[in-house]
């Protein structure tokens, strides 16, 4: 991808929604829109879109993720759960342990839609994975579900805000949009003056935060990590998991994280163990 270009019009658009009372470039640039300049190259409707906050009072009355009497064979027979049910609110962290090859990484991607269970439902944000083609998953991933994994997967060839702006730039082709939004979710992070820099001029730990950024900035309803601190150390994995149960809680986003890691465990507001029968209660002190 190309850098994002900055457009005048975009970005009044963008402080308008941000900030009415703008001032007298924004007048300028309300003149111009008034008298239709640039109007048809720009797509407003993602702009929009993160107001997935709208969801709120639905998401404290339902839950954002709903796993009923889900069953996973893989191939060669083995049965690695069954009868696993799970509900997860808004504003909620719940992280899953397990034995290693117990079936965490297989569960995360039933619940991404990557992977299909034998039988089985899960419900994310109202919407049944198993009723949607690829299309549909694929749709649901992009504005519902942020993924952090244990590589972080941030591209070398791309800044960091144009990484942290991928799963936007899917949607939309507001471009200076776009950049604010990533920009705001790398200051969240406490990166905010390294939209410009690489990859490789960062420490694992900033690009872990990096790497939440991006799965955060569509404000998606369902955030799935799987061992998002296993490359750090203890301290730095201590700070990326405040700042991610952070971003949960203030995003009013349900959150599912498998890990082997006691510091997860501890910012969790449920720890489960997965076993062949499913999900159940882990001690908290283990
Ligand atoms: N497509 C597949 N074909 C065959 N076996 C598979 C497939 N996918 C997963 N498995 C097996 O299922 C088991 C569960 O794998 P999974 O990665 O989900 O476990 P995990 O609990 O995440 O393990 P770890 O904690 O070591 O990362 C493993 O034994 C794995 O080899």
């Amino acid at each position: 991808m190309s850098s994002l270009p900055a457009d005048g019009f975009a970005a009044f658009i963008w402080r308008s929604l941000r900030c009415p009372t703008g001032g007298p470039g924004d007048a300028r640039a309300a003149k111009r829109f008034a008298a239709g300049e640039n109007r048809p190259a720009i797509h407003i409707e993602p702009v929009e879109a993160p107001a997935a906050k709208g969801f709120s009072g639905l998401r404290e009355t339902k839950p954002i993720l709903a796993v009923r009497d889900l069953a996973k064979t893989v191939p060669g027979g083995r049965r690695l759960f069954s009868g696993l049910d799970l509900e997860v609110k808004a504003g909620e962290l719940v992280a899953v342990v397990g034995e290693s090859g117990s079936g965490k990484s297989t569960f995360l991607n039933i619940l991404a839609g990557l992977d299909d269970g034998d039988s089985g439902e899960v419900v994310v944000d109202g919407t049944a994975t198993g009723g949607l083609d690829e299309r549909g998953r694929t749709e649901l991933r992009r504005t519902r579900i942020g993924f952090v994994f244990q590589a972080f997967h941030i591209l070398p060839y791309l800044t960091l805000r144009q990484n942290v702006a991928l799963p936007l730039a899917l949607v939309s082709g507001d471009a200076a949009a776009i950049e604010s939004q990533a920009d705001a979710k790398l200051a969240a992070v406490g990166l905010g003056d390294r939209g410009g820099s690489y990859a490789r001029d960062l420490s694992g730990g900033e690009l872990q935060r990096v790497a939440i950024a991006r799965a955060l900035v569509h404000e998606p309803a369902l955030i799935l990590g799987d061992e998002p601190t296993g490359n750090l150390d203890p301290e730095t994995a201590g700070r990326v998991l405040a700042l991610f149960a952070g971003a949960v809680r203030e995003g009013d986003a349900a959150a599912v994280i498998v890990t082997h890691s006691r510091s997860v465990a501890a910012v969790a507001d449920r720890v489960l163990t997965l076993t062949s029968n499913g999900l159940s209660d882990a001690d908290r002190a283990r």
